[in-house]
């Protein structure tokens, strides 16, 4: 029997990737989909990619609607998820897309987004140590966010194996989805076309407590991060740029070798041939991570970069592998790996 599924927020950009995903997935039924500002409009009208559900009516998003799904996906602003996920049966799996379950530390999550701490659920970065057996069976599921599975795929195997010490420095790019669909005059196309912009600088983005997070549960002890986001001229995707001391004795070719080995069997996560950089145009549309490591030998330092699709392994495509895994189902199922280029 088809597993039917909701999705809260979709008239936004997560909410839109996610139902695209769905609509391609041989188990899923799409049921109710709901919205704010936007309820009661068709979703062809916001969505005119999704052909095939343009006819569906976007709804308020309560618990009523919601109830009476084996899924729900809450793709809604930070701090609106947990009043609507309280509503919903134990038995029903609650996908969350924002970032209201993500932190374990309530004082990380009040400096950061101001509101008192909602609980942590099981994180939904299956390549993460010890995530799969979390997520297997689970009602309620965390998608990190985008800035957070880039950094943590690059980084976790060299932290884990110890390769790496102190703290990480990342300097990533994002395209403009990242910001949502709402109006703001900084994603004006007069603004950002032809343009790199820095923001968040200086410890302020509310990624860095995530990504420390993972990198000090990868080494077993607390791993800073000085993070640098940057905006830049593409609708899509998020390049990577993470360096972090090697520890003395460390060699190139132990450098590859345990990239190698941990991402060996990984469906998603893709190693590329030496010399071959990864670009956010291969990814585009894609659950698929390109991977590239380098250790300079001046600096002493690992270079690893990443690049993803931020609506797809950042945000959409992590919440349906996600939600396989806890469902029981193959873990690739409903999942591109195939980009779109140019
Ligand atoms: N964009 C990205 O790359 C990523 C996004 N996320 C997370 O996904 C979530 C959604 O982000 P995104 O799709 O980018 O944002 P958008 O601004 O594109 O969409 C927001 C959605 O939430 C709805 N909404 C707004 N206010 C409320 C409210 N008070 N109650 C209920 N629904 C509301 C909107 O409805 P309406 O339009 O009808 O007002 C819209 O459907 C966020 O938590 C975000 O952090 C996570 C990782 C990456
Ligand atoms: C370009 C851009 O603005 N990107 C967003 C990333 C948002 C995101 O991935 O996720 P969450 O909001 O779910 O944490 C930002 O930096 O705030």
């Amino acid at each position: 029997m088809a597993v039917r599924a909701a999705v809260a927020g979709a008239s936004g950009y997560a909410g839109g990737e996610v139902l695209r995903l769905l609509a391609g997935h041989p188990e899923v039924e799409i049921g109710a989909v709901t919205a704010h500002s936007s309820a009661g409009r068709r979703l062809g009208e916001l969505q005119p990619h999704l052909l095939p559900l343009a006819g569906l009516v976007l709804q308020d998003t309560t618990a009523e609607v919601l109830a009476g799904h084996d899924v729900v996906f809450l793709a809604l602003p930070h701090g609106q998820s947990a009043a609507v996920a309280e509503q919903l049966g134990k038995d029903v799996l609650v996908v969350d897309m924002g970032a209201d379950f993500r932190l374990k530390d309530a004082a990380d999550w009040e400096r950061f987004y101001g509101s008192p701490h909602a609980g942590t659920w099981p994180y939904g970065l299956p390549e993460l140590p010890g995530a799969r057996t979390a997520l297997a069976g689970t009602r309620r599921i965390a998608v990190p966010g985008c800035y957070p599975t880039a950094v943590s795929l690059a980084l976790v195997p060299a932290y884990a194996a110890a390769l790496a010490e102190d703290e990480a420095v990342v300097v990533a790019a994002s395209g403009t989805s990242g910001a949502g669909k709402a109006a703001k005059p900084h994603l004006l196309g007069s603004e950002v076309m032809g343009s790199m912009s820095p923001y968040g600088v200086g410890g302020g983005h509310r990624h860095t407590p995530e990504m420390i997070q993972n990198l000090s549960a990868a080494a077993g002890a607390r791993v800073g991060v000085s993070f640098t986001p940057t905006l830049a001229p593409m609708p899509r995707g998020i390049l990577a740029t993470c360096t972090a001391r090697a520890r003395p004795g460390v060699t190139a070719a132990d450098v590859r070798a345990v990239y190698e080995k941990a991402y060996a069997d990984e469906p998603f996560v893709h190693l590329l041939p030496e010399g071959q950089w990864p670009a956010t145009a291969s990814v585009y549309g894609s659950n698929a991570v390109h991977l590239q490591v380098a250790l300079d030998p001046d600096a002493h330092r690992i270079i690893a970069i990443s690049a993803i699709d931020n609506l797809t392994k950042g945000t959409a495509g992590g919440a349906v592998q996600s939600m396989n895994i806890a469902l029981g189902l193959p873990e690739v199922t409903g999942l591109p790996t195939i980009g779109v280029a140019p």
